[in-house]
């Protein structure tokens, strides 16, 4: 079997351990290099010691070097990070997985120009059920636009550093897309003081954050009388990790162009 060589950005951080352990537990699947900012205090030790099992490859942040034994690059990091990795892919020719959010619409935009040279796979969240519920959106938004408010909620950890999640605001554009709104002139980003009545149109954002909470994603659809729920909770990073590795084998069938979950798990 023809091993599928995978690097990893972030390797110490909460996504960067889960993935290397899913990696290291595939059978179709090499962990070819393990990357942290210079600097870091893990340089050099073994990718797989923090989990408990070493697995020879050491942490290193000499991305050229590391990166030339590698097919697919997983970035789950912050924007400056992917931003830098994802030049060294380009400069290389190796696809990359992007997780990281937050974001700018430039930066974005870089995203998307370089997906003219390499393929990537680019998505706020890796997991099969936030991806089907994107799908739901589009069902209910169509059916209840017209008389129901709709607001997102959102809850997770402490340590997240950008609000709303990348989740959050994916599916307020879908919920405009569908609803012919434009998010930038509808989207409400919390609410403090004498703020008046809701506008019909708007769409709200909540964002909690707290504990060790891995990901809770809440559509609400307020009406008159009734209103409907549509909730995703992640009990666990490995859904993220599992959808990552998906998408890392999606991208050998491409040589470029920028794509999302949707097309990995052929939703769209
Ligand atoms: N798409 C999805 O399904 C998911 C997306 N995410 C997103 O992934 C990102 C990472 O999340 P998480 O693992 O919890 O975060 P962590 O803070 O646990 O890990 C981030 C990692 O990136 C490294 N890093 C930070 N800044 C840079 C930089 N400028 N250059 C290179 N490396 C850098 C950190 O190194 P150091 O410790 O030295 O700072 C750390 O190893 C977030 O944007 C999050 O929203 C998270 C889960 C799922
Ligand atoms: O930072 C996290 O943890 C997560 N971030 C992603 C986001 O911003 O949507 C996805 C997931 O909810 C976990």
């Amino acid at each position: 079997m023809t091993l599928l060589n995978i690097a990893v950005a972030g390797s110490t951080g909460r996504m960067g351990r889960t993935l290397i352990e899913a990696i290291t537990e595939a059978e179709d699947l090499r962990l070819s290099a393990a990357l942290e900012q210079p600097g870091s205090q893990a340089l050099s030790q073994d990718a797989g010691a923090l989990l408990g099992t070493p697995c020879g490859i050491p942490i290193s942040s000499n991305h050229i070097d590391s990166l030339k034994t590698s097919d697919v690059l997983i970035d789950f990091t912050r924007p400056a990070g992917t931003l830098a990795y994802l030049a060294a892919c380009r400069e290389l020719n190796i696809k990359m997985v992007i997780g990281t959010t937050g974001f700018t619409a430039a930066e974005k935009m870089i995203i998307q120009d370089a997906a003219n040279e390499i393929a990537i796979v680019f998505a706020p969240n890796m997991s099969i059920g936030v991806n089907v519920l994107f799908k739901l959106l589009e069902v209910a938004t169509v059916a209840l636009q017209d008389d129901y408010d709709i607001e997102i909620i959102e809850a997770h950890h402490r340590h997240k550093v950008d609000a709303p999640s990348g989740t959050a605001l994916r599916m307020g554009e879908v919920i405009a897309q569908v609803a012919n709104r434009q998010l930038d002139q509808v989207a409400i980003y919390g609410r403090h003081g004498q703020t008046g009545e809701r506008a019909s149109d708007t769409i709200g954002f909540s964002t909690i954050r707290g504990g060790d909470i891995v990901g809770d994603h809440t559509a609400l659809f307020a009406g008159i009388g009734e209103r409907i729920e549509i909730t995703h909770k992640a009990n666990s990073r490995k859904t993220f990790a599992t959808g990552a590795l998906r998408a890392a084998r999606f991208l050998s069938a491409h040589k470029y162009g920028l794509f999302d979950m949707q097309d990995v798990l052929g939703l769209r």
